[in-house]
């Protein structure tokens, strides 16, 4: 764990649901600030794709959590890519881990509260000078209660929908726009519903809804809000 004094680093958290534009508003703050990026949905998906590599079922929670203590990860914020890449076992895992498929898996495991609770300590040790930006389902609830500035990215599923199409195409991953529009829901409802950490904004948080806003036009008015919540802190 991270003692008392780097406890004290800046975090800017950014939660919502599957394609609301986190990653995306996550990365031009890095970029802006300079500060790494924690992809937590990286660490669920590559803990998914590990357990299901292994043959470990979702019902397993023993081996999943052994699995989740365990995972030699490892994560590189590339400014010349617009992912944080991850790395198992000094491997980097590409973009096994960016299927619908690989997304589902994640948030099946992501239910489980053992899961969650063996996962945390490994989240918080990101928080080191000069700053984190932290983006997820529970960075604002759970994981960082504390942070300077909350946001929570939202979008119709539609909408969505189609940005992960579109992304996925980008990637040469084959997807049907239909099925995506189903999954997206399916996962939303999982992520939503789930007992512990579920997927909500938390208090106080600035709540924007990106459905009919560029990249630029939601950039600007996070960026504006977190730098007006910094300074508050600071
Ligand atoms: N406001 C927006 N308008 C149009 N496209 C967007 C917007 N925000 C994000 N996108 C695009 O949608 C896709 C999913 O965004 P991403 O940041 O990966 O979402 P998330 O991390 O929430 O799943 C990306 O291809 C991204 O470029
Ligand atoms: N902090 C987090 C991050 C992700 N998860 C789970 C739930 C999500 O459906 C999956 C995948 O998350 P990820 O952020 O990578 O997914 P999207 O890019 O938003 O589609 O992991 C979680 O439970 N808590």
């Amino acid at each position: 764990m991270s003692d008392s004094s780097t406890n004290n680093s800046p975090v800017i958290t950014i939660d919502g649901p599957s394609g609301s534009g986190k990653g995306t508003i996550a990365f031009r703050l890095a970029q802006k600030l300079e500060w790494p990026i924690l992809d937590s949905g990286a660490i669920y998906r590559v803990l998914g794709l590990a357990a299901h590599q292994a043959g470990i079922a979702s019902t397993n929670i023993n081996e999943l959590v052994k699995l989740a203590r365990d995972l030699p990860l490892t994560f590189v914020t590339e400014q010349s890519s617009d992912e944080v890449v991850a790395y198992l076992d000094g491997e980097p895992v590409g973009d096994a881990i960016r299927t619908d498929e690989a997304g589902q898996r994640a948030s099946e495991v992501a239910v489980i509260p053992e899961v969650r609770s063996a996962l945390l300590a490994r989240q918080r040790d990101f928080q080191q000078p000069p700053g984190l930006i932290a983006d997820g389902r529970d960075m604002g609830t759970v994981v960082f209660p504390d942070a300077d500035a909350k946001i929570f990215l939202t979008a119709s599923a539609e909408t969505r929908a189609e940005r992960r199409f579109n992304q996925l195409k980008q990637k040469g991953i084959s997807a049907s726009l239909c099925a995506l529009l189903e999954s997206i829901k399916e996962r939303d409802e999982r992520d939503r519903t789930r007992t512990v950490a579920p997927l909500v904004p938390a208090a106080g948080a600035f709540v924007v809804d990106s459905s009919t806003l560029s990249i630029d036009e939601v950039f600007s008015q996070v960026y504006e809000y977190s730098m007006k919540k910094l300074e508050q802190s600071s």
